[in-house]
C-alpha cells in the first residue's frame, strides 16, 4: 500500500466506525469483518456488550446475512431495500439498505452493507390498515384474553374521570390504540394532538404549545416520554401542569418499567408522577396469544371490506407458525406480516403458509437456533461451565458454515480448515447430543 493511503488509514477507520449509517462488512468466506458502532446500536447491542466484540463479530449472522451473501455469490450491488424489524431489544427498526461487493483491482474481496436508520421518519408515514376511516374507540381493540379485557375496563374509568393516564408496554402493543380509545370516550368535540417524543428537537414543546392555543378542548398523547431527553421532560412538565387546568386532558406512554427507567435516568421522577394517576400495563403479545387469532380475523374481515378480497381463514399450518412465534414487535409486527401476506392474494380464501413472507417461515422454523448474542458472556447472564459453552459455540459456528456452503461437508471443511472426516464426525455427534437433549 501506498505509504500516503497508510497514513489515511486510522483516518478511515474512525470515520467508518462513526458514521452515522450502519456498516458491516463480509469477506469472502462470508466471516464479518467490520461492524460498526451504528450498525451495533441499529441492531441494539448495550455498550456493556461490546467488551465482548471479538467474539460477536467471529458470530455476527443476521437479517443482513442473506442479502450480503447473495451479492458476494452474484457480484452485483443490492440497492434500496427497506426492512422493517425487532432488533434484540424489541425495538422497532427500518432501515434502507445498499449491499455493494466490494473489489480490489477488479478482484472480488467481500460485500459490505450500508443501512440508513429510517425508523423515525416511517413513525410519520405509516398508515396501516387498523387505521381506516373511522375514530378509534375501545370496540376497534382486539381484547379477548384476561388481561386486555383488565386493560380496557381501567381505561375506560380512566377516560369517565379524566385522569391523567400513563401506558406501558413494549413497542407495538397497542398503546396509542388505547390512548385514541381513551380520547374517543373522554370527549366527544375535543381534538387529540400527539407529541411524538423520538427526537432532540428542543422546540418540540413549543411547537406543541402553538399548536394547542387555537383548540379549546383537547387531549394531549405524549407518544414514549422516555425517548425525550430529561431537560426536555422538564419542559413538558412544566407545560403539562400549566395546561392541565385548562380544558387539557393528558395522557403519556413508555416503552419499559417506569421504575427501572427512572433507576436509569431515563424518566424524571416528578413527570412520571403527573402521569402516573393512572397507569396501565400492556402486555407483550407473547403472554397473551389467546389475541392472535382473533385479531387475524378481524384483520381479514377489514381487507375483505377495504380491497374487496374473498380472504376469510387460515391454514391450520399457517395458524400453527403464528401461534408458535413470539411476536417480539408485538401486533404491530402481526399487521405488518398481514399487509406484506395479504398484499399477494388474488382470489385465494385461505392464507396458506406458502403465502408468507420467507423471513417469517425462516423466524419460524428456527425459533430454538441460538443467535450471536446468546455466546456473548456478560454481567446478570448466568455463565454456562466451559464444555457446555464451547459445545454450544461449536454447533453454532459448524452448522453457519454448513449453511454457508448449501449443505455441502467438502467445501464447508476447507473453509474450516479440517476433514472432511473430521467435519462429519462432529456433525454426527451434534445430532446425537441434540437427539438426546
Ligand atoms: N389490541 C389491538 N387490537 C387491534 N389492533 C391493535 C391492537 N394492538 C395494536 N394494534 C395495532 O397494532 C399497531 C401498533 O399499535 P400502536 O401504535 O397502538 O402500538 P404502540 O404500543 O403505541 O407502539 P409504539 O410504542 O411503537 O408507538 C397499530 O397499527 C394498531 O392498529
Amino acid at each position: 500500500m501506498k505509504t500516503v493511503e497508510k497514513d489515511l488509514l486510522p483516518f478511515y477507520h474512525f470515520a467508518a466506525e462513526h458514521a452515522a449509517v450502519g456498516i458491516h462488512a463480509i469477506d469472502l468466506k462470508g466471516k464479518t469483518i467490520f461492524y460498526n458502532q451504528k450498525m451495533r446500536e441499529i441492531e441494539g447491542f448495550d455498550y456493556e456488550e461490546l467488551a465482548d466484540r471479538s467474539l460477536l463479530e467471529l458470530f455476527r449472522f443476521d437479517q443482513h446475512e442473506s442479502t450480503l451473501l447473495q451479492v458476494l455469490q452474484s457480484g452485483k450491488a443490492v440497492l434500496n431495500v427497506k426492512q422493517t424489524y425487532w432488533n434484540r431489544k424489541g425495538q422497532e427498526i427500518t432501515t434502507i439498505n445498499d449491499t455493494h461487493p466490494v473489489f480490489d483491482e477488479k478482484v472480488l474481496v467481500g460485500a459490505i452493507e450500508l443501512s440508513r436508520d429510517v425508523t423515525k421518519l416511517e413513525k410519520v408515514v405509516y398508515q396501516p390498515l387498523k387505521k381506516y376511516e373511522e375514530p378509534i374507540t375501545f370496540s376497534s381493540i382486539t381484547a379477548i384474553s384476561e388481561s386486555m379485557r383488565k386493560v380496557i375496563q381501567t381505561a375506560e374509568k380512566a377516560a369517565t374521570l379524566k385522569l391523567p393516564v400513563l401506558l406501558v408496554g413494549e413497542s407495538g402493543t397497542g398503546k396509542e390504540l388505547i390512548a385514541e380509545s381513551i380520547h374517543s370516550a373522554s370527549s366527544s368535540s375535543g381534538q387529540l394532538f400527539t407529541l411524538y417524543c423520538h427526537g432532540t428537537d428542543s422546540q418540540l414543546i413549543d411547537r406543541l404549545q402553538e399548536d394547542l392555543a387555537d383548540t379549546p378542548h383537547r387531549t394531549v398523547y405524549c407518544e414514549r416520554i422516555d425517548l425525550l431527553p430529561l431537560p426536555l421532560q422538564s419542559h413538558l412538565l412544566q407545560m403539562a401542569k400549566e395546561l392541565s387546568n385548562q380544558n387539557t386532558y393528558f395522557i403519556a406512554s413508555v416503552g419499559e418499567d417506569p421504575v427501572e427507567l427512572i433507576a436509569s435516568q431515563k424518566l424524571s421522577k416528578e413527570l412520571y408522577y403527573f402521569f402516573s394517576a393512572m397507569t396501565i400495563q400492556l402486555e407483550p403479545l407473547r403472554n397473551r396469544k389467546e389475541d392472535v387469532m382473533p385479531f387475524v380475523y378481524d384483520y381479514l374481515s377489514r381487507h375483505r371490506m377495504k380491497f374487496g378480497s374473498v380472504v376469510r381463514s387460515l391454514t391450520k399450518e399457517a395458524e400453527e407458525m403464528f401461534l408458535k412465534y413470539d411476536w417480539p414487535g408485538n401486533l404491530k409486527e402481526l399487521e405488518l406480516l398481514l399487509d406484506e401476506a395479504t398484499s399477494l392474494l388474488t382470489t385465494e380464501e385461505s392464507l396458506t403458509a406458502e403465502l408468507l413472507p420467507q423471513h417469517f417461515k425462516w423466524k419460524t422454523m428456527n425459533k430454538h437456533a441460538l443467535n450471536p448474542e446468546d455466546f456473548i458472556v456478560h454481567s446478570g447472564k448466568e455463565m454456562l461451565p466451559l464444555d457446555d459453552y464451547l459445545q454450544e459455540a461449536e454447533s453454532y459456528y459448524l452448522k453457519k458454515a454448513m449453511d454457508l456452503h448449501g449443505g455441502n461437508v467438502t467445501k464447508a471443511a476447507a473453509a474450516l480448515g479440517m476433514s472432511r472426516q473430521n467435519l462429519q464426525y462432529r456433525l454426527r455427534k451434534i445430532k446425537k447430543n441434540e437427539a438426546q437433549t
